[in-house]
């Protein structure tokens, strides 16, 4: 049965390497490290283009801007996001909410929250009270514990944006 809603969950994790800033949900947040990526690397964009991507059953986003392009080195996620975007829409389908934690012990993030949730909502073209955005310590336990790298969940809700249902892309 195809129905006019359809959900889609992503995650991410990229490794802290040299650097002295990270990017995560479209801010730039100063850091004694940055991310190792072939984009600019900010996990919670590309564990949202998973979502979204999931919920059309259109892949994921290394299968859209493959890690070997250069075309992608340095990029930033925003671009991507805002490509990601543009698929669902052009599939008749609008985002409905999201909701997403990020999963580090540093850097804090809970000053930058609101400029993410302001950022990501512009890129999808909803209101900012539609993404909600999140962090979490693990307590120290496991890689993100022991500080070695940053780890991104999301999940995401598409609406028919006719309000009718139809099928899926995929
Ligand atoms: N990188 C982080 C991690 C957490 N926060 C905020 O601290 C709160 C408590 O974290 P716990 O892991 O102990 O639950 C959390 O709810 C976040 O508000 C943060 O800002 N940055
Ligand atoms: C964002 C892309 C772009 O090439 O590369 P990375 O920044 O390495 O990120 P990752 O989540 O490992 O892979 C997805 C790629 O699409």
């Amino acid at each position: 049965m195809n129905l006019p809603f359809r959900s889609g969950i992503g995650f991410d994790v990229h490794a802290f390497g040299p650097g002295d800033h990270v990017v995560i949900g479209g801010v730039k947040i100063p850091h004694e490290y940055g991310l190792v990526a072939h984009s600019d690397g900010d996990v919670l964009i590309h564990a949202l283009c998973d979502a979204l991507l999931g919920a059309l059953a259109l892949g994921d986003i290394g299968r859209h801007f493959p890690p070997g392009d250069p075309r992608w080195a340095g990029v930033d996620s925003r671009e991507l996001l805002r490509a990601v975007a543009a698929l669902i829409h052009a599939r008749g389908w609008q985002v409905g909410n999201v909701d997403a934690v990020v999963i580090c012990e540093r850097p804090k993030l809970l000053l930058h929250i609101g400029t993410m949730r302001e950022r990501l909502a512009a890129d999808l073209g909803v209101d900012a009270g539609a993404v909600s955005v999140k962090a979490t310590t693990s307590e120290t336990l496991g890689f993100t514990g022991r500080g070695e790298g940053i780890a991104a969940q999301a999940v995401v809700l598409l609406a028919r944006a006719d309000g009718c249902a139809d099928s899926a892309g995929g």
